[in-house]
């Protein structure tokens, strides 16, 4: 299959920061949530995919173009949402719309119109003089309308709230049945966005622990309460314990071997997202692991 981008052996030195090897193709009709702790590197590869960073090693295709190379035309296919975009704050909203549509074939207005109704976005108002949700509501629509198969979110609802947050995954959900589309966001936690993710790929300070399936991440990792106290022994698939209780990242492996020792559980219980992540997260504690090598999409 041809993927709509693919990175190999990607790396980047930024003073003490090492980013990478980063390995990560990404294929059309999937979302894709790059997780990671602060700094661990998920803006500075989401500008490496821009071509806004120079690697120090490896390729980044975006439709089969190299980012570097003289053929930008794969930047017409992708729109990208900075965490900070620079140098709109003395633009309104209807101006900057004026400055960003007519650069996109495919521009949306309707989305856009209908999202700033959603979201209730004073057009007329400077970025500058915006409240930082806002801002990032408003330059929510001025990306997605631009309506380009690949979307790069960079952390795109820090600052939103609950609600605003619920609305925006019916808007994604929506734009995703609506065409050939595939979507990268940057974000932190297992907010309502993440819900909409089919993959993680998950940095932890630069160093790329994986791109695992979600509905197979959330079906690993399982939380039981035993009956007596484990004492010594080492449990397959154990990632932490505590005098009753086990988490496991193979839960056949860990009942199995229960099962075979007399271990008795009362209860066990799936991981939520944000816990898997904070386990993935934990130095050393990789768990349910590839190599970083892994093939995504359908
Ligand atoms: N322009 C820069 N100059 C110096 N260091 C930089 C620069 N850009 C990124 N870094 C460093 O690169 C590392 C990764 O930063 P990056 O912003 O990519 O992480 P992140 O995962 O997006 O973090 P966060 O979740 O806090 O937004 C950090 O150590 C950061 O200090």
């Amino acid at each position: 299959m041809n993927s709509w981008l693919e990175i190999t052996q990607l790396q980047k030195k930024i003073d003490d920061f090492h980013l990478g090897p980063i390995n990560l193709q990404i294929e059309p009709g999937t979302i894709t949530a790059l997780v990671g702790n602060n700094g661990s590197g998920k803006s500075t590869l989401l500008k490496l995919i821009m071509n806004l960073a120079n690697p120090d090693m490896g390729n980044i295709k975006v439709f089969n173009k190299f980012v570097y190379g003289q053929d930008e035309s794969w930047k017409d296919k992708i729109a990208y949402q900075a965490q900070t975009p620079i140098g709109y704050n003395p633009y309104t909203g209807n101006q900057l719309k004026s400055l960003i549509a007519p650069l996109y074939p495919n521009w949306d207005d309707t989305l856009f119109v209908d999202m700033v109704h959603s979201f209730d976005i004073p057009l007329h108002k400077r970025y500058g003089k915006l409240s930082q949700g806002v801002q990032q509501k408003l330059n929510l629509a001025l990306t997605i309308a631009r309506n380009t198969p690949l979307l790069l979110l960079d952390e795109p609802t820090s600052f939103m709230d609950i609600p605003s947050k619920k609305r925006l995954v019916d808007i994604l959900v929506d734009w995703m049945d609506r065409g050939d589309h595939a979507i990268i966001f940057a974000g932190h936690q297992a907010e309502d966005i993440m819900k909409l993710a089919d993959y993680l790929t998950v940095l932890r300070n630069g160093t790329m622990v994986g791109t695992f399936e979600k509905e197979e991440l959330t079906a690993t990792y399982m939380h039981y309460w035993l009956k007596e106290p484990l004492g010594k022994m080492s449990i397959p698939g154990e990632i932490s314990r505590e005098i009753k209780q086990l988490v496991s990242n193979q839960p056949a492996a860990t009942e199995q071997f229960f099962h075979e020792n007399n271990v008795a559980w009362t209860d066990r219980k799936a991981l939520d997202l944000d816990e898997i992540i904070t386990y993935l997260l934990q130095e050393g504690k990789d768990g349910y692991i590839n190599d970083g090598n892994d093939v995504i999409g359908s």
